[in-house]
């Protein structure tokens, strides 16, 4: 099927024009003016904005935490990533202590094959990196495409490794062309003052807030990009929340290294002062926790520096029913917010509306940053010829307002309820096929592709 979409002002990292672009099969073959429609379908986007499909690289869905799972599963969650603009996620497979990695794949991709509806790709969480571990790296690398390793400095006691595995594990992920990722905190620190807040009684989702404060992130980075230092690995920070944090990245990128920083939209929109809400604070229990007015102001200035690299959502969605499991004690909630959906418009109005950041810097923020590092540029992440044909046609002036009502999430309340949004998406088309349009998904459960990445030596 031929698609030609008409007269839409195309925003790619660099460019921006108004234009035709001309789309074969699943691919787009020409870009210009005036292109011919022939046999294809005519969408006409005059007066929209005309995106690369939205990449969000950090989503944990079906997975198992916390002695629960996550609600969204691949198909809720890929398809509801549709309607808001983002076209491919990036998942987590989650390695148990004492298993192998080989093991934890067979299991996440039995729950993700011939489910999702968007496309999708797996980052291999490291948990327990040793001889045998060690072993299997360049085979995920090498044959299966999975080239990002995710690793935890903290949840202690269940995904926690520490510094002496994770010296290892950079050793040999750089050895394969690979790239270390981390969730850093320090999480012996925060094992302790959580204890603390358990043994004195203070229970409420405010302490989770005040168990991990900005030194237990500002640590760890630093400490994480010493370890990338030393062993030459390629390193990226997922959700990065603080100015304490940027400051260790900034003072690694004075030497020149590569230590990629991802923050998500959370972190840039929403502030502490919702865990003060009694237990309704629940709904944004998250690690890291949602920190201050000045962090936010670091973290959009971090993006215009060039030193953030990546806005995502870490959406790990959980029912209301699933966040009592932490009525009576903080640490019980299940961690996690739901915002695949909203990344995408949100960081439009407030980032581009609001006039924070241009709308190139929009769509290398959003789409073409994580398609480079995570090996998959310029096959996604742009609009050029030869790209998969992954369009999003966004209307600027279109205001609504989100709401659990209206949201295609499977979760039953909005972390960002009533708020309101300029600038909606109104068609995606993902690999040549009408996936969204007018709020209707035409696609079907399956249709979501494995995409395979490219060692990161390829594209560094
Ligand atoms: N972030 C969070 O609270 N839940 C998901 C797991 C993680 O990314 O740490
Ligand atoms: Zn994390
Ligand atoms: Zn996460």
């Amino acid at each position: 099927m031929s698609l030609l979409i008409k007269n839409g002002r195309i925003i790619t990292a660099s460019g921006d024009q108004v234009a035709d672009i001309l789309v074969e099969g699943e691919t787009i073959v020409a870009i210009g003016r005036n292109l011919p429609a022939g046999n294809a379908r005519v969408i006409d986007a005059s007066g929209l904005l005309v995106f690369p499909g939205g990449i969000d690289p950090h989503v944990h869905l079906d997975m198992p935490f916390m002695g629960t799972f996550s609600s969204d599963s691949y198909e809720t969650g890929t398809r509801a990533a549709l309607h808001g603009g983002t076209t491919m996620v990036i998942d987590f497979i989650l390695q148990k202590q004492g298993d192998s990695l080989r093991h934890a794949l067979e299991e996440w991709s039995a729950r993700a094959d011939g489910t999702a509806v968007g496309d999708y790709s797996f980052h291999m969480a490291v948990t327990d990196f040793n001889e045998e571990t060690k072993k299997e790296i360049k085979g995920f690398v090498d044959e299966e495409g999975i080239t990002s390793f995710k690793t935890f400095m903290a949840y202690k006691g269940a995904l926690m490794i520490d510094d002496r595995q994770m010296v290892g594990l950079m050793e040999e992920v750089k050895r394969c062309g690979g790239l270390v990722t981390v969730h850093a905190t320090n999480g012996d620190m925060i094992d302790y003052l959580i204890a603390k807040h358990r043994a004195e009684g203070k229970l409420a989702p405010l302490y989770h807030y005040l168990s991990q404060p900005e030194v237990t992130e500002a640590e760890a980075s630093e400490r994480f990009a010493a370890m990338s230092r030393y062993t030459g690995c390629p390193g990226y920070i997922v959700h990065l929340t603080c100015e304490g944090a940027l400051n260790a990245v900034r003072e690694a990128a004075k030497c020149n290294q590569h230590v990629f920083v991802e923050t998500c939209i959370q972190y840039l929109l929403l502030d502490a002062s919702l865990y003060e809400k009694d237990f309704e604070g629940a709904k944004w229990v998250m690690s890291p926790p949602l920190r201050e007015k000045k962090d936010q102001e670091t973290l959009w200035a971090g993006i215009n520096q060039g030193l953030v690299n990546v806005v995502a959502t870490d959406h790990c969605p959980f029912m209301w029913e699933q966040k009592l499991m932490g009525r009576e004690d903080f640490s019980k909630i299940p961690n996690g917010h739901p915002a695949i959906e909203h990344r995408f418009e949100l960081l439009f109005s407030e980032g581009v509306q609001g006039g924070r950041i241009s709308l190139n810097r929009f769509v290398e923020v959003a789409c073409t940053n994580p398609a480079k590092i995570f090996g998959m540029f310029p096959r996604k992440g742009t609009l050029g010829i030869g790209s998969d044909a992954d369009i999003v046609l966004l209307d600027p002036n279109e205001e609504h307002t989100l709401s659990a009502k209206t949201h295609h999430m499977n979760v039953d309340y909005s972390a960002y309820e009533g708020r309101a949004v300029k600038g909606k998406v109104k068609t995606v088309i993902l690999r040549g096929q009408v996936a969204i349009d007018n709020g209707e998904c035409h696609l079907k459960k399956g249709y979501g592709q494995f995409i395979k990445r490219s060692k990161v030596t390829d594209h560094i």
